[in-house]
């Protein structure tokens, strides 16, 4: 098996499905722990360009490329027209950063990075902003950061769950629900993480705040503020054929994106690209649920500053 290799997911099985402990305040797993003193000391770049999300908020990369849909845009404008850099699968291409799958990975997602051969590197992290090496603030790198609205987060990281069996169980809807609103998922609460970043971008104008649903609503909107924001004079035409490319279908149908296969992800169970839609949670919510959910928002965003819209 080489490094970029998986085993089989049935022989996998049995060791999966890690615990979440609380590790400096957030809940982790030990895939995201176990080569903390490297990714504590990770040395950034001033060119890297970090990407980071909660998890499930469209970004998509070491066998676990993810954040995806970020990633593959800033992927595309900075190395389209390489062809040795776009036949490689996207979790290569973009490393994880905190990853250490060591059962299915000889090399981990610091080593990844320091790896990459290209320039800029583009690394993402589903870290909350407190738990990012420092060297990215020192170095001054460039941040792009993704939010998605609760609701539909909250429905896409279930999903993501059920199919994904180096996380910890989901169990049923309702009480996944009822643990999202008390913040126990891996990488901790949606709602310190979206706040804490939005929070950041006050003093650290080297961010671009993005949300889903601006993704969703004008891709080729969004392709020119990532445009700006980086500084790059990217042909019209180029824009146009990133902004198609990127759409949900046809990254659905790239086997390079699309993560069908690693195989710790079952996507019998549920697809990887899944819906990508912005209100998918009113088929999962019930009235009850969504009252509740709203109170419980209400209280803990009522100082954040940040605003999401659930539909478009
Ligand atoms: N191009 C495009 N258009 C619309 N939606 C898209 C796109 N790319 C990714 N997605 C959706 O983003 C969700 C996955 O988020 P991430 O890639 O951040 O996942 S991960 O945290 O990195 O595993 C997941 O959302 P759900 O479908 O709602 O589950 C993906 O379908």
């Amino acid at each position: 098996m080489t490094d970029h290799e998986f085993p089989d997911v049935a022989s996998m099985k049995p060791c999966i499905r890690p615990d979440m402990f609380d590790f400096e305040g957030v809940f982790l797993t030990r895939f995201f722990t176990d080569n903390w003193e490297n990714v504590k000391n990770f040395q950034a770049r001033p060119d890297d360009i970090l990407i980071a999300t909660y998890p499930k908020a469209g970004y998509s990369a070491i066998k676990n490329p993810r954040t995806t849909w970020v990633s593959y845009i800033l992927d595309l404008l900075y190395f389209g027209n390489d062809e040795n850099q776009t036949s490689q699968p996207i979790v290569q291409r973009v490393p994880f950063l905190e990853s250490c799958f060591q059962e299915f990975s000889t090399i981990s997602g610091t080593e990844m990075a320091d790896n990459l051969p290209t320039s800029p590197r583009l690394i993402k992290t589903h870290l909350p902003v407190q738990l990012v090496p420092k060297s990215f603030w020192e170095q001054n790198s460039r941040v792009v950061y993704v939010a998605r609205n609760a609701k539909d987060n909250a429905v896409s990281y279930f999903h993501f769950d059920r199919m994904n069996m180096v996380q910890p169980e989901p169990g049923d809807w309702d009480s996944y629900l009822d643990k999202f609103m008390q913040g126990q998922n891996v990488f901790g609460s949606w709602f310190d993480h979206v706040s804490g970043w939005w929070q950041k971008k006050r003093s650290y104008p080297n961010m671009l705040y993005m949300f889903f649903e601006d993704l969703s609503e004008d891709t080729g909107r969004e392709v020119n503020r990532l445009c700006s924001f980086l500084g790059l004079s990217t042909s019209v035409q180029e824009k146009e054929k990133i902004t198609k490319g990127v759409q949900f279908d046809a990254m659905k149908q790239n086997t390079l994106i699309n993560h069908v296969t690693i195989p710790f992800l079952d996507c019998k169970i549920s697809p990887f690209m899944r819906k990508g839609k912005v209100g998918d949670w009113k088929s999962h919510f019930t009235v009850a649920q969504n009252e509740r959910f709203d109170e419980v928002y209400k209280q803990k965003m009522k100082n954040s500053g940040v605003t999401f819209r659930t539909e478009i």
